[in-house]
């Protein structure tokens, strides 16, 4: 399978070394384009893939075409590949916000998958939620799928309202754990902790945590209920987490990024 990327940054990368890892595609049968030259540098000596500044160049023969530029780049690379895709090519968009129709429009091409997918997908534990414009046939789902398998977990919405969605929830989804996990670390630093020490705790405890209630399959609140003796340390926690109004900031944050979604695609 020949695969172009267009935009080779964070997520551009990520997808190219699951790629790798799962030996969908070779390295020297993918090409990145990037207009930053040591970002094509760094792909071609760590990664192995093929790079190019061209666009034009990158899509020439390609099965698979990723675009991964920012949502303001959009604009610039449709206006290089309007009209110059062949039906039989796949587009594959992980941009946020920008609609099947936008890129319909903009590329003049019809075959168009529309991503989120996330950053864990560097380690296999990536969340994509997808959907594919009619004209992409059986074949080309399947293709999209197994890139996307090689990422993590994928699932397939017919409805590209849910993409906004998971893109507030899942695409954006791994810097508020990250934010959270930072804000613990700097609390166990402030009890005394060095910060190796209070990272492997916090670390071991969010990836036990998400463990543990994936297998065990049972509720968020049960196994909550499960950690908080009555009158014990986490009571103590989760009442000022409550009075600090923590369900409602949470919920005001994804409403941000939901309202951001939608704006980047208008
Ligand atoms: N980061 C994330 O967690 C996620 C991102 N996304 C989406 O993925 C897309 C890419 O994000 P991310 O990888 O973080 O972004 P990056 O900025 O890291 O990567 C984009 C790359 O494309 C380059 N570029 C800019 N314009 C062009 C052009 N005309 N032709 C070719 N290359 C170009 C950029 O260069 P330069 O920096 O000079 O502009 C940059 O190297 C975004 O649309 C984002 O919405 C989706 C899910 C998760
Ligand atoms: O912040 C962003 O706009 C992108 C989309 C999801 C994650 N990063």
């Amino acid at each position: 399978m020949k695969i172009a990327f267009i935009g080779g940054g964070n997520m551009g990368r990520a997808m190219i070394s699951a790629i790798i890892g799962k030996e969908l595609a070779l390295p020297d049968e993918m090409i990145v384009a990037d207009v930053r030259e040591e970002s094509r540098r760094a792909l071609i000596l760590e990664l192995g893939v093929r790079a190019t500044a061209s666009n034009v160049e990158a899509v020439r023969n390609a099965d698979v075409i990723i675009l991964a530029v920012k949502p303001q780049n959009l604009a610039e690379v449709a206006a290089d590949l309007s009209g110059r895709l062949e039906p039989r090519q796949l587009v594959v968009s992980i941009i946020a916000g920008k609609t099947a129709k936008t890129l319909v429009e903009g590329l003049k091409h019809q075959s168009v998958v529309r991503v989120m997918p996330n950053t864990p997908a560097m380690v296999n534990k990536g969340m994509s939620v997808w959907t594919a414009t009619d004209a992409v046939n059986d074949n080309q789902k399947e293709t999209a799928r197994r890139i996307l398998s090689a990422m993590g977990e994928e699932l397939f919405t017919f409805d590209e309202g849910d993409l906004d969605k998971a893109t507030a929830l899942s695409g954006s989804g791994p810097a508020y754990f990250f934010l959270f996990m930072e804000a613990l670390i700097e609390a166990g630093v402030r009890m005394g902790f060095t910060p190796e020490t209070a990272r492997q705790l916090t670390l071991q405890t969010a990836v036990g945590s998400a463990e543990f209630a994936r297998q065990s399959g049972k509720d968020l609140a049960e196994l909550r209920k499960m950690v908080t003796s009555p009158g014990g340390t986490t009571a103590e926690a989760l009442k000022v987490f409550e009075t600090g109004g923590f369900k409602e900031l949470v919920n005001n944050s994804i409403e941000a990024a939901l309202r951001r979604a939608r704006e980047l695609g208008s």
